[in-house]
């Protein structure tokens, strides 16, 4: 069954604590955290303080997505204020390997993320070391874009590289995910979808679960 993790990227901040309680209560199974630092992308978000004070009302699983330059002088300190899983951009550091051991001595699931324009195959000396890989299916720094179709092709190859190798990291995907596109995500193997506008733009969140599990 595919895991949903709503981006609360889209959610309102100023009632974390309630908006938090109604995607548990909604069965989505992950919080998508996105940091964004005005370099690696042309926005920013939320950081180490919202992140601690999140960690303190909810025991769901963090995924921060970290879309910031030079990311190993900040991993440490994202892992230690309540991250569950993290993902650094294969774009952003010219050391990936260090970067994801950098956040496995944490005990920490850790992911490699690429942009739509980065090929998949770049990915191929470093998918047997990682957790799992996060395809962006938008150009990463906002929220409500739409989703870009050549990115599929980069979940079929994903899918059979680690059928074909025995690996058993899951696929993520983020941006533009509603349940069309979700679904055509799933059908080609991608494990976990986020959504962030999608899924905050709904008035009962259990509807956006249901549909993106194709129920
Ligand atoms: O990483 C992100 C943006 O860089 C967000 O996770 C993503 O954009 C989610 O928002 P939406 O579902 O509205 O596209
Ligand atoms: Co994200």
């Amino acid at each position: 069954m595919v895991k949903i993790a709503p981006s609360l990227l889209a959610c309102d901040f100023a009632i974390l604590k309630e908006e938090v309680t109604s995607v548990r209560e909604s069965g989505a199974d992950l919080l998508h955290f996105d940091v964004m630092d005005g370099q690696f992308v042309p926005n920013i978000s939320v950081g180490l303080p919202i992140l601690e004070s999140l960690r303190k009302v909810t025991d769901m699983t963090i995924d921060t997505h970290l879309m910031i330059e030079n990311p190993e002088q900040m991993i440490d300190l994202f892992c230690e204020a309540g991250s569950d899983m993290v993902s650094v951009h294969y774009e952003a550091t010219n050391h990936i390997h260090r970067a994801i051991q950098q956040i496995k001595s944490h005990d920490k699931l850790a992911g490699v993320v690429i942009n739509p324009g980065t090929p998949v195959e770049s990915l191929s000396q470093i998918l047997q070391d990682v957790d799992f890989v996060l395809i962006m299916t938008v150009n990463p720094g906002f929220g409500g874009q739409g989703f870009i179709d050549s990115t599929l092709d980069k979940i079929t190859w994903l899918d059979h590289f680690r059928k074909n190798n025995n690996l058993s990291f899951e696929i993520e995907v983020d941006g533009g995910i509603n349940d069309q596109t979700g679904k055509l995500c799933v059908d080609q193997g991608a494990d976990i979808l986020v959504a962030g506008s999608y899924y905050f733009n709904h008035d009962d969140y259990n509807e956006p679960v249901r549909k993106l599990k194709g129920e």
